[in-house]
């Protein structure tokens, strides 16, 4: 093989395995795209070549011992920058914490080390995963690798955008993403890969900067849905520590990956037919639809009703839950600290939190100290929190109708970096079809469908019901294989 960065997760693994080259060389490989990428497309925030490398050296040996092999083994990842990395800063691309260097390893990474993975380094991000362009990352914006004539650097989503970019531009084969309200699937439709947010306790939060931790869930981003599924294998399973973890087993996804869909029901939302989709995406859908049919599924009509008040729902929901989470970065546990001269302990809060929070993450601590408070509570939150419950409801409903769901991921290709920065409602209308699946706790996923007419990735998001990340990856198999998604972007990096 000559370029080994053009490969996936299935395909080192099995390389490796089989001695047709050794981690190691992998390890190098990614290693030289990343340095190369390093300042034009600013999708790491620390690389850690070293630890690549150690990881593949431990893997080689290993196999030269005879000794059984992970089902990861030898795949060099990159880790988004909201996993606690034992000895490596963490900082959720914020100022607040620039310099933290945990003691410890979340468990979804030490999951995926354990597998026989490496890192190459930690991913650049929205700060505290809070956005959609990753605009609001403190150590500047990721820059997709994808650049149309006009030469305009776009947004390679959020808040999973360093992984999408790196994965993308071949500087890591896969990558961690945490999705709360899309954070997976809308960087993944942006940048041509695919993601799966599972359901939400599959993997545990342990180690994960918390953002709205009803909604927080961690999933895997690679080039296919093959290595979707090794790669959530990897990283699923029950934590004791994190007491919304499920006590389930973790199937073996891979094996039962099958893309006849004969005599399977996919649901085709109503509500999901919204104003301002771009036609390009409404299209993209309608050749969803055929190649589902094409694989044996049966489409059916849904209506989830409730669908127009899921975004509202979550813009309280979230920061509410954010407004509590973020209140632990006091500048007196770990953290930026900011003290003026002669300041008091209120002071020294004060200054820190003003120092150490981009305006994004102010933003929505302030809503959501707001819709907490007590002449608004029930106003704001308790009713974003029934709302919620009819969503779940709507989509319980639909799955006694079909298997499946499926919908674009965005409503839009990526946008010019700048082009929504200004006006945060513009920015989070870009979740209008994530939201409901996150605030239901279902498993949804991005698959890539082909390219705009400008040229442009766009994606389709496969829904699905509790714990059926199966069926959700055997619908997006069926769409992958139909798409024949090969496009990458010109290089210029
Ligand atoms: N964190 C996420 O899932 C991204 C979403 N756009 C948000 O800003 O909340």
């Amino acid at each position: 093989m000559s370029d080994l960065t053009q490969l996936g997760i299935a395909a080192i693994r099995d390389g490796v395995a089989n001695g047709e080259f050794k981690a190691v060389e992998v390890a190098e490989a990614f290693n030289a795209n990343v340095a190369a990428a390093s300042s034009a497309l600013n999708a790491f925030i620390v690389e850690t070549p070293e630890l690549a490398v150690q990881a593949a050296q431990a893997v080689d040996a290993d196999r030269a011992a005879g000794k059984a092999l992970g089902s990861m083994a030898g795949v060099p990842i990159g880790m988004k920058d909201l996993f606690c990395t034992n000895g490596t800063q963490t900082t959720a691309a914020s100022q607040m914490l620039e310099g933290f260097t945990p003691t410890y390893e979340s468990t979804v990474s030490a999951n995926l080390w354990a597998a026989g993975a490496g890192m190459l380094g930690k991913l650049n991000l929205d700060q505290f995963a809070m956005g959609s362009s990753n605009e609001t990352s403190y150590f500047g914006n990721v820059i997709s690798p994808w650049k149309l004539d006009d030469g305009k650097d776009r947004a390679p989503g959020g808040s999973s955008g360093g992984s999408s970019a790196a994965i993308s531009a071949r500087l890591c084969p896969a990558a961690t993403g945490t999705d709360t309200g899309g954070s997976i699937r809308q960087p993944a439709a942006f940048t041509g890969i695919t993601g799966i947010k599972p359901t939400y306790g599959r993997c545990s939060r342990w180690g994960v900067v918390a953002f709205a931790s009803s909604l927080d869930q961690a999933g895997p981003m690679a080039h296919d849905v093959r290595d979707c599924a090794i790669m959530l294998g990897a990283m699923a399973g029950y934590d004791p520590k994190d007491s919304t973890s499920l006590n389930l087993s973790v199937p073996n996804w891979e094996a039962a990956l099958n893309s006849d869909l004969r005599g399977k029901k996919v649901g085709v939302p109503r509500e999901y037919r919204m104003d301002g989709t771009d036609a390009d995406i409404l299209e993209s859908w309608d050749r969803g639809i055929e190649w589902l049919k094409d694989a044996g599924a049966e489409i059916v009509e849904i209506s989830l009703p409730h669908t127009k008040y899921a975004l509202p729902a979550y813009y309280i929901i979230a920061p509410a839950e954010a407004s509590s989470n973020l209140a632990r970065y006091d500048g007196v546990r770990y953290g930026l600290r900011d003290l003026p001269d002669g300041a008091g302990l209120q002071d020294m809060y004060a200054a820190t939190r003003a120092a150490g929070f981009g305006p994004e993450v102010k933003r929505r601590i302030m809503i959501g100290t707001y819709v907490l408070s007590a002449g608004f509570y029930d106003a704001y939150y308790t009713q974003a929190q029934k709302v919620r419950t009819l969503i779940a409801r709507d989509f319980a409903e639909a799955f006694t109708q079909c298997d499946v769901i499926l919908a674009p991921t965005t409503p839009t290709a990526a946008f010019p970096l700048g082009e929504n920065s200004e006006d945060p409602l513009a920015m989070y209308l870009n979740d209008v079809f994530a939201v409901p699946a996150s605030l239901a706790g279902l498993p949804a996923m991005s698959v890539p469908c082909g390219l705009n007419k400008d040229g442009l990735p766009l994606g389709l998001q496969i829904i699905g019901n509790q714990l059926d990340e199966q069926g959700v990856l055997n619908a997006g198999l069926a769409i992958e294989e139909r798409a024949g998604f090969v496009a990458q972007p010109k290089k210029w990096w």
